[in-house]
């Protein structure tokens, strides 16, 4: 009202400035699930776009960036999550952090089994508080994890383009985008089903490969995964953690429309491998020494993410393949979690090992009973193959560093990431895993052979592995180069999309 009274002189001015402030910076937001993996990773990807549009340049305003904080529903998890922002707001990186309102959790809690519904409906749930902030901080754009589709509509009533951070492999998007007709083709449940399924960009997978949220199609979680296929053609962009050169056929097969015939997917950015990966001092771990003695790439690495632990039945089973294997090893143990808890407790040797180990394969192998710094290890010369469980974070560590893979698959989408890692990628060789009767079994004499066929020198299957896996290093590295990497041109895309709409937004 005051600048209806100024003269034109004063109000064309004003007008320019407010424009040239918005202008200055188009501020994206960023909506983690509440878990602090996945906020790693895309507090990670934010630091991506700040690194490439931070400082503006002819193309477009600077970019921001803004982490909208979900309080997570656990103390367990709260404390994670309180621990990783303040260690980024430490860093001076110039991510900021904006808390959102707490809000009352679903009330299931945290049920065992019901995780992906849980985490789907607290995050609906922030809706109203995600339209508020975008309001608020004046968002150019809302680039939510893909647990948080719920909260699309909201972003497209407050005018926001809304892009979903997808954390895993371009397979797992192309299922997820292809299961409202796969329910439909396959008559049965899945985990009663024996044949194979189609994924456009895949071999045909066996219905054993499936993730383990699409057992039943009546269990919630399966309902879940299913709401969010859906939503994903809803989005504005889908950027995915993986490289163009990893996964060409599916991301190919995403774009072409073959995941929902009839319908044109969303642009897909690629911009992987998405990892915290900045020189940090050597953490000088005592695993980290033993490996310095190791000759190069002689030593296997056993380690299964954050939520993977062993009883001693399976336990006494890999001692005996590591064993009888007769090559080096550091195998990151751990025990099963605390009551009420879903992270592993520090191994008790004691009652996990057989009694003879640790005597038999002394100087070879060492133990290492408690959280181990992975990206480092899997950084060392000595380091010649990973079994891992295949949590995609893991999986590209060890692409990055071209460290061939055994896959043991244990929880989530694993079972499709070992399966494509064998099948499609080459770069790792098959191990057979019980997941139907025994609950991911491995027995002693499959581990054996499995390690053998990957580090024996005269194994041809384990030297096309090896090749294949150091190809693969090559193509990771080479994607994020400034210029003419993949990963980094999609970065660029992106942030011409970004800008282009903010542009369009402040006109
Ligand atoms: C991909 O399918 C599933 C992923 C998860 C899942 O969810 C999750 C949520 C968080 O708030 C924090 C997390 O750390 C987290 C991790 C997680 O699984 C791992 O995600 C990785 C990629 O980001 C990787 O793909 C690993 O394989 C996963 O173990 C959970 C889930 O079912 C419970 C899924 O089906
Ligand atoms: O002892 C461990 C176990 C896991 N990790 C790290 O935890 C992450 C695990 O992520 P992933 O997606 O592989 O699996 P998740 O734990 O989410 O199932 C990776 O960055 C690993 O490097 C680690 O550093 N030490």
């Amino acid at each position: 009202e005051q600048c209806i009274t100024l003269s034109s002189v004063v109000v064309v001015p004003l007008i320019n400035l407010a424009k040239a402030m918005a202008m200055a910076s188009a501020n994206v937001l960023l909506l983690p699930e509440a878990g602090s993996g996945h906020l790693m990773s895309l507090i990670e990807a934010g630091k991506r776009l700040l690194a490439h549009g931070g400082r503006g340049d002819g193309e477009g305003p600077a970019v921001t960036v803004t982490v909208l904080v979900v309080r997570p529903a656990t103390s367990e998890s709260a404390a994670e999550v309180d621990a990783h922002v303040g260690r980024v707001e430490a860093s001076g990186l110039g991510v900021r952090f904006h808390r959102l309102p707490a809000v009352e959790p679903p009330p299931m809690g945290c049920a065992a089994g019901n995780v992906q519904e849980f985490k789907s409906r607290y995050m609906q749930l922030q809706a109203p508080h995600v339209r508020a902030a975008a309001a608020e901080l004046g968002a150019a754009a809302l680039v939510v994890d893909f647990f948080a589709t719920g909260v699309l509509d909201a972003a497209r009533e407050a005018g926001v383009p809304t892009y979903v951070y997808f954390t895993s492999t371009a397979a797992l998007l192309a299922l997820m985008l292809r299961l409202p007709a796969l329910e439909e083709e396959v008559p049965v449940d899945f985990e009663e089903f024996d044949g194979t399924v189609d994924v456009p960009g895949l071999p045909p997978v066996p219905a054993g490969s499936l993730p383990a949220f699409m057992g039943r199609k009546e269990s919630p979680n399966f309902k879940w995964f299913l709401y969010h296929g859906r939503r994903f053609m809803d989005a504005d962009g889908i950027i995915i953690n993986t490289v163009a050169e990893l996964e060409p056929a599916l991301l190919a097969a995403i774009a072409d429309g073959r995941c929902v015939p009839g319908r044109t997917a969303p642009p897909l950015y690629p911009i992987g491998p998405v990892l915290d990966l900045e020189d940090k001092p050597s953490s000088n771990a005592r695993c980290v020494r033993w490996l310095d003695a190791q000759p190069p790439a002689s030593v296997l690495f056993l380690c299964f993410g954050s939520m993977g632990w062993f009883d001693a039945a399976k336990a006494r089973e890999v001692a005996a393949g590591l064993e009888r294997s007769g090559h080096r090893f550091l195998w990151a143990l751990r025990g099963p979690p605390a009551a009420g808890t879903v992270h592993p407790t520090d191994a008790s040797l004691d009652e996990l090992l057989p009694e003879w180990f640790l005597e038999r394969t002394k100087g070879r192998g060492l133990v290492w009973p408690t959280w181990a710094p992975q990206k480092e290890i899997l950084a060392h010369a000595a380091i010649g193959s990973f079994v891992t469980h295949c949590g995609w974070n893991s999986t590209l560590e060890s692409l990055w560093h071209g460290v061939p893979l055994v896959p043991w698959p244990l929880y989530a989408e694993q079972r499709l990431n070992a399966f494509e890692l064998v099948r499609d990628m080459g770069v790792a060789v098959p191990l057979g895993v019980d997941g139907k009767r025994r609950d991911s079994f491995v027995e002693a004499a499959e581990l054996e052979r499995a390690v053998r066929s990957l580090m024996d020198d005269a194994s041809e299957v384990g030297r096309k592995v090896r090749e294949k896996a150091a190809e693969m290093k090559a193509v990771c590295r080479n994607a994020v180069a400034p210029g003419g990497g993949s990963s980094y041109a999609a970065l660029q895309r992106l942030l011409g999309a970004i800008r282009g709409g903010f542009s369009t937004m402040t006109q």
